[in-house]
């Protein structure tokens, strides 16, 4: 049968072990508030680019946020905020009740680019913050063994990054932020460099991960089924300025399997943000300029 054949409910409805989970979720505290978040760039032409405008929304406590919208709706831009790598021009960031004026170790990062150093092993890599917060050698070492072990890692803890496949390589990212004991893990794309089958692994993986560490995450993905198997609410942005569309509430229940993708709370959610993401393009409207190179009766069409 063909999965559009299918009678979808609609993706606000929730089972009750759903509806359940999300009331106990809105009742732990808030580890991120963004209120009012805006910032503006300076455009080239001499203008401005408004790449974030009046955002507002909160992450609960071990909530799993996920951020999605086409490209250069400020998702970037927004994660970088929060990390305290820039600076807003209007509203601010609250984590754990303080206000965010820079990076701090409550914060932890896994972007897309590989960041593990490259002269130090995967155990050195995670040793590095722990170090830096004053363990001794064999304290750090003891701890970084225990994530390494956590991320499935053991085989290659004396490896160097280069030894490392690309999914190994994030996970020792992953196992190095989170041994800092951040509040909240700032995952821009964390998977994109990866093959499918490796992504599906890492998306596994990263679920296990957070069932297992108290941690918040906010993660940031072009990919909206990934959007949806992460994620307890997906954040939507829309671009130019970019804005808050919609904060949507994931009816798909826990635990959950990239096997479990094609169920009907999963399908409305996607066709859901399929319809807010990609609204339907009228070619005739904007026609795109065809230079044709080919000789005639070369078509392939
Ligand atoms: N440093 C900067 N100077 C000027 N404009 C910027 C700067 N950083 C971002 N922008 C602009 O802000 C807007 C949002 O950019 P951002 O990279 O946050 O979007 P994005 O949603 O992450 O895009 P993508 O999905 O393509 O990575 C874009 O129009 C971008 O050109």
């Amino acid at each position: 049968m063909n999965p559009t054949d299918v009678k979808l409910p609609d993706y606000r409805t929730q089972v009750p072990a759903v509806a359940a989970r999300f009331q106990k979720l809105k009742q732990r505290p808030v580890v991120l508030e963004v209120e009012r978040l805006g910032r503006q760039f300076a455009a080239s032409d001499g203008g401005v680019i408004t790449a974030l405008k009046d955002i507002n929304f909160q992450v609960h406590r071990r909530e799993f946020l996920t951020v999605i919208g086409p490209s250069g709706c400020g998702k970037s831009t927004l994660i970088r905020l929060v990390a305290g790598l820039d600076h807003p021009t209007s509203g601010r960031m609250l984590l754990d009740g303080q206000e965010v004026r820079g990076p701090g170790p409550d914060r932890g990062m896994v972007f897309q680019g590989y960041t593990l150093f490259p002269w130090l092993t995967v155990t050195e890599n995670i040793m590095f913050g722990l170090k830096l917060r004053g363990h001794s050698e064999s304290k750090a070492r003891r701890e970084a063994l225990q994530w390494v072990d956590l991320v499935g890692l053991t085989r290659c803890k004396d490896q160097y990054p280069v030894q490392l496949s690309g999914g190994m390589k994030q996970r020792a990212a992953i196992a190095r932020a989170l041994a800092n004991g951040p509040r909240i893990l700032l995952m821009d794309e964390p998977f994109g460099a990866l093959d499918a089958q490796t992504r599906a692994q890492m998306q596994a993986h990263l679920m296990e991960i957070w069932r297992n560490v108290d941690v918040t995450i906010l993660f940031i993905t072009h990919d909206l089924d990934e959007a949806i198997l992460l994620a307890d609410r997906i954040l939507v942005l829309k671009p130019h300025p970019g804005e808050v569309q919609e904060l949507i509430e994931v009816p798909v229940s826990r635990p959950r399997e990239v096997g479990r993708f094609h169920c009907p709370e999963f399908l409305a959610t996607r066709q859901h943000l399929d319809d807010l993401i990609h609204p339907p393009v009228s070619v005739e409207a904007d026609p795109l300029p065809i230079v044709r190179l080919t000789a005639v009766g070369d078509d392939v069409e």
